[in-house]
């Protein structure tokens, strides 16, 4: 598979979930203004992103949302589907694994497990939870591709070597320590207390940026300041929060 920029291949799972909307309402075909509006990224963006999967859509007319849909799936790796365990049925794990919306992106959950007494045998959303101590048996039963960490800290790296050892290729964790994995091994980690930090740091930032403004009106400048600034400073909002994958790739989901 080619190798795609980082922050291609977050946007290309943007354009994936509203290529998915649109598909469901019984759109056909979509101009790349649209998708790129949709998405929340320039078009000039969107037609660079898609060029890495080759010649798309018809000049003048646009792109044909299902065959987008599937060069889009294909690149990504989910065009056979992803089969997921998750591991600590707790609070966080049970609020995952009640999401109806993964199934509907290519992410089937097939087996959840704990290792507290209390909690195994017990149904989250018609999955029964299972004894971690299963573990590298129902993941070679069940196929699982991806393992999703939601013990606390202290257990991930236990229950990530386990997964590994079980064949697992593709962990996300929840812990805010990081795990180590062989090279072949794909970790992302999602940490959503850096998220918000990362937004404060931006609101931040902008608070200021508005504030150097104000001060440049004051002197004369102000249309055009104010205009350049506003403008700017919408457009640094929008392509850091379509962008937000480059953030995730960057600080949240850290290889
Ligand atoms: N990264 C984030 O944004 C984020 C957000 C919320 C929670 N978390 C983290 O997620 C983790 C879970 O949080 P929670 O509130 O669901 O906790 P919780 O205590 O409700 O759930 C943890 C579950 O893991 C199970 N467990 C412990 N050790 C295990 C092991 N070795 N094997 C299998 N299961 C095991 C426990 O029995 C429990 O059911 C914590 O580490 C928390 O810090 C991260």
């Amino acid at each position: 598979m080619r190798d795609l920029p980082q922050a291609t291949v977050t946007r290309l799972a943007s354009y994936l979930r509203v290529l998915g909307v649109m598909a469901d309402d019984g759109t056909l075909i979509v101009s790349s203004e649209e998708l790129a509006s949709a998405a929340g990224v320039g078009s000039a963006m969107l037609r660079k992103d898609l060029s890495f999967l080759g010649p798309n859509g018809v000049r003048g007319v646009g792109y044909d949302v299902t065959r987008l849909r599937a060069r889009i799936e294909s690149a990504l790796g989910l065009d056979q589907g992803h089969r997921v365990v998750l591991v600590g049925a707790g609070n966080l794990g049970q609020a995952l694994a009640r999401y109806g919306g993964f199934g509907r992106r290519g992410f089937t959950m097939v087996g959840l497990f704990d290792r507290d007494p209390e909690r195994i045998g017990t149904d989250v959303d018609g999955l029964t939870v299972r004894d971690v101590a299963e573990l590298e048996s129902a993941c070679r039963e069940l196929g699982a591709t991806i393992g999703v960490v939601a013990t606390p800290d202290e257990a991930a790296q236990q229950v990530c070597d386990r997964l590994v050892g079980a064949g697992v290729r593709c962990i996300l964790s929840f812990a805010s320590s990081s795990v180590e994995v062989p090279p072949h091994v794909e970790v992302g980690r999602v940490d959503l207390a850096v998220e918000m930090q990362v937004l404060s740091f931006r609101s931040a930032r902008n608070a200021e940026s508005d504030h150097g403004t104000a001060v440049a009106s004051d002197h004369g400048t102000a249309v055009a300041s104010d205009h350049g600034t506003a403008v700017a400073a919408v457009g640094g909002a929008r392509s850091t929060s379509t962008g937000l994958g480059s953030t995730k790739n960057g600080s949240v989901i850290a290889p």
